[in-house]
């Protein structure tokens, strides 16, 4: 799914209104008809509402909404917020709508004082109708009033398409000061950008999108570098396995991991790589490492190094087809060297991790010479370390998308929705995985997941995106079964051949 600019919405939207024929007062209509729709199918008839509509098309879907929710004998007060002299005309023509009874009990705020002076009552439901797509400028005066005492009161928020104050495709800081902090958002068709920026999780700490039918064509002309990665698109990588097939058709993937007290990372992110296709595995690390792989994952072969403490050295790299590099694996000079001596000699797919990320970091300079496509998952704090501090979470998306060119890898920038950045300057966000992930092992096995479908034939975008994927959607279901502060990543690569087959059932290929 992509994800259009407010400009881009509203060009699409009028294209929609010329290519189905239809009026904009109509096209209204059928929003305000979905939405409320799904505000009945989540709360029950005795909740009151209130709607707090402003004086332009945002306003007037709050305004139809309103209508709509009486129709259905719910118990509804209209707010209007007049922060501009007239209404736009299709605002207008839902204010002339109003049945009598919504007119009757109808507040108008027009002054600070009329402000001051709302109280929402307890337990009731607010729709914010104020702002949507169309705002410009950051919010003052009575709407900031009016969003204050909408943010103070005890009462469950669902904001229409944007939650009023929030400037949908840049930056609005830290905290902004006046913004609707909605409990869900019903984003019309598509999500907005600033919705998967973690400085805004008090705004929108989840939203929905509703599919309002805008034309699909318009929607597809629209350039954009961001997309909102799906279930749907993801099933759609998913290649299966071949009848005629060996051992060999699947790859060998080396993974070079662990170190003294690290073992761990290297045997998570070895099972998670067994788990995710990979014809063989070589597990190139320490005796302590080796021993516990051999009890722990007898699937995987293993090297020893030479050294008792961390990896200096692995001669032959012409066998592998993928190799992942760095969970574990500490910062000592001989390990910097191995990658140096990995980026160098290497020809095949690669994946670098953790200290793989930070002995980068110390090393700039090797960056030019990735081989093409390389995958690098840091989190905010690796990626910092790579790349310099951002002041905002929109700058550093910028930052990692140029990065992600200038090295033509691919950056996949761990967070709530994970960014993953592609040489071309596209950014998919992925939409899987809760904070039970927000643990020790976790990168380990993302890790292990990518090398997994590296080795085993997915090109590295079509490996970035589904192992991304798979790794968060993995953890929903555990999540389903059990409590996100249990997970443990274990747990995860135990569930992994759950979360394949759940993806295989929905694409065509796997269905017999
Ligand atoms: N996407 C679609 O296809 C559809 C979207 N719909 C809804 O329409 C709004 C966008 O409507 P628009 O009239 O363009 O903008 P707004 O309602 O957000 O507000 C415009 C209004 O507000 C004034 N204004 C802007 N910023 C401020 C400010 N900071 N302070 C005060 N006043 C401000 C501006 O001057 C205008 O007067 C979209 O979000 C959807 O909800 C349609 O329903 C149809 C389909
Ligand atoms: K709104």
């Amino acid at each position: 799914m992509k994800i259009l600019s407010a400009t881009q919405l509203k060009i699409v939207d009028a294209l929609t209104i010329e290519r189905q024929h239809i009026s904009s007062i109509d096209l209204m209509e059928r929003v305000a008809k979905i939405c409320a729709e799904r505000i009945c199918s989540q709360y029950t008839a005795d909740l009151p509402v209130v709607v707090f509509c402003g004086m332009g098309n945002n306003g007037g879907d709050g305004l139809a909404i309103a209508r709509l929710l009486s129709e259905q004998n719910r118990m509804v007060q209209v707010i209007v917020v007049r922060h501009t002299e007239h209404f736009s005309a299709d605002a207008q023509v839902n204010f002339d709508r109003l049945p009598k009874s919504l007119q009757a009990t109808l507040i108008t705020v027009r002054s600070e004082n009329d402000a001051g002076q709302l109280h929402i009552k307890e337990n009731t439901c607010v729709i914010d109708a104020m702002l949507g797509t169309g705002i410009n400028k950051p919010v003052t005066g009575i709407l900031e009033t009016v969003i204050h005492k909408i943010n103070s009161a005890p009462c469950t928020v669902i904001s229409i398409d944007v939650p009023s104050g929030l400037m949908i495709d840049h930056s609005s800081g830290e905290l902004p000061d006046a913004c609707v902090q909605a409990d869900l958002v019903l984003s019309l068709q598509l999500p907005k950008l600033a919705y998967l920026f973690p400085e805004n999780k008090r705004i929108v700490p989840h939203f929905e999108c509703v599919d309002i039918g805008l034309d699909q064509q318009a929607l597809l002309e629209q350039p954009s570098p961001y997309y909102f990665a799906e279930r749907q698109d993801i099933a759609a990588l998913l290649v299966p396995r071949n009848k005629f097939s060996h051992k060999g058709t699947y790859g060998h993937a080396l993974l070079l991991a662990g170190s003294s007290g690290t073992s761990g990372a290297a045997v998570i992110a070895a099972e998670a790589c067994l788990r995710s296709g990979a014809g063989l595995l070589t597990v190139h690390s320490t005796k302590q490492t080796v021993d516990a792989l051999s009890y722990r994952l007898p699937e995987a072969m293993t090297q020893t190094d030479e050294h008792d403490s961390f990896i200096t050295f692995c001669d032959d790299l012409s066998s592998y087809r993928a190799i992942g590099f760095g969970p574990g694996v500490g910062r000592a000079s001989e390990t910097q060297q191995l990658l140096k001596s990995v980026i160098q000699r290497f020809q095949g797919r690669l994946i670098i991790d953790a200290d793989g990320l930070n002995i980068l970091a110390e090393n700039k300079t090797w960056l030019e010479f990735l081989p093409k496509d390389t995958i690098l998952t840091p989190h905010p704090k690796e990626f910092e370390r790579l790349a310099g501090p951002s002041d905002t979470h929109f700058d550093r998306l910028q930052k990692a998308r140029a990065f992600a060119t200038r090295y033509a890898c691919i950056l996949i920038l761990k967070d709530t929705y994970t960014h993953i950045c592609m040489p071309d300057g596209s950014v998919v966000f992925n939409s899987t995985g809760n904070a039970g992930l927000a643990k020790g092992g976790s990168g380990d096995c993302l890790t292990g997941i990518i090398l997994g479908l590296l080795t085993r034939g997915y090109p590295p975008p079509q490996a970035a995106l589904t192992g991304t994927f798979i790794h968060g959607y993995t953890a929903d279901l555990c999540a389903e079964m059990m409590s996100q502060e249990s997970i443990l990543i274990t747990d995860v690569i135990r569930q992994l051949p759950c979360a394949f087959k759940q993806l295989e059932s929905t694409n065509k290929f796997f269905r017999s």
